[in-house]
């Protein structure tokens, strides 16, 4: 029996005919801190775009809790319980930090433009559960005194953070980390530990995130897995995966030699 919440089958993408994907399978358990890692340009984050909805793949399927969500529209997908971060900061700069958070259950809302214009009940009562999810997610950050103070006015790392608050509030199955750790300082990272494994343990979601602070992954990842070339070329624990030979060749064999050249 397959347990998986997340199953990815046989996936395939190509960009004007370069194969990013390459027939990628991953099964991912409930309750589990997968790390997907890989060389620039390995296919992490077109992986993470099949799985939410943004690209469908060429070949392949995707099952969250066992239903297939290939062909679905990405705010579809989120609605089964998919939540979902960027590279870059996709908060609205000019609102405050609470009502970003709110944005974030606003494709769960049922009430409609029309509601929203007239301020009927159905319409206040939709707001009024948003701004208090939105309240209770800053709280479980730790950063209700920022509730006011406008996105704009934030750090790097503390827009991230609240990114990721906002995919909580809508109670996903699974969120899809893309480089969470970017632009934060060594001391943060301890601080960011916590928080994921909280967002698992007390949340109860199941976190894929694509990193290239290695520290984080090995920290924090039940299991990782390794892409390269658009292909998986490893997977298991942090450590068998450290000490795998193609993942040292491919993956940081590539970066030390980098660094080796550029010295
Ligand atoms: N929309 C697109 N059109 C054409 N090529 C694309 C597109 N998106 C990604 N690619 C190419 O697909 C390959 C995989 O890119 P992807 O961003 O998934 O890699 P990645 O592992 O996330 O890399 P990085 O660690 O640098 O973010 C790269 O060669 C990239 O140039």
């Amino acid at each position: 029996m397959n347990e998986a919440l997340l199953s990815v089958r046989g996936v395939s993408v190509s960009f004007g005919g370069v194969k990013v994907l390459d027939g990628i399978d991953l099964d991912v358990k409930p309750g589990e801190i997968r790390g997907l890692i890989g060389p620039n340009g390995a296919g992490k984050t077109t992986m993470l775009n099949v799985i939410c909805g943004i690209h469908p793949p060429h070949q392949g399927d995707v099952l969250l809790d066992g239903v297939s969500i290939v062909g679905r529209k990405p705010s579809a997908i989120a609605r089964l319980g998919l939540g979902r971060t960027f590279q870059t900061s996709q908060l609205f700069r000019g609102m405050t930090v609470l009502e970003n958070l709110m944005t974030g259950l606003h494709h769960r809302t049922t009430a409609g433009f029309v509601a929203a214009s007239l301020n009927l009940r159905r319409y206040r009562e939709e707001e009024e559960a948003a701004e208090e999810a939105a309240r209770q997610a800053l709280e479980f950050i730790g950063m209700s005194a920022f509730a006011d103070r406008p996105a704009s006015a934030l750090s790097f790392g503390q827009q991230r953070v609240i990114e990721i608050a906002r995919t909580l509030i809508s109670d996903p199955k699974v969120v899809l980390l893309d480089e969470p750790a970017v632009g934060l300082s060594l001391n943060r990272l301890a601080e960011f530990d916590t928080l994921l494994r909280r967002i698992r343990d007390e949340k109860g979601v199941t976190l894929i995130l694509i990193e290239h602070v290695i520290r984080l992954v090995m920290d924090v990842c039940d299991q990782v897995t390794v892409l390269s070339s658009g292909r998986r070329i490893a997977e298991g624990t942090p450590d068998a995966v450290r000490n795998d030979p193609g993942v040292i060749e491919a993956y940081l064999g590539k970066e030390l030699r980098a660094r080796h050249s550029a010295s």
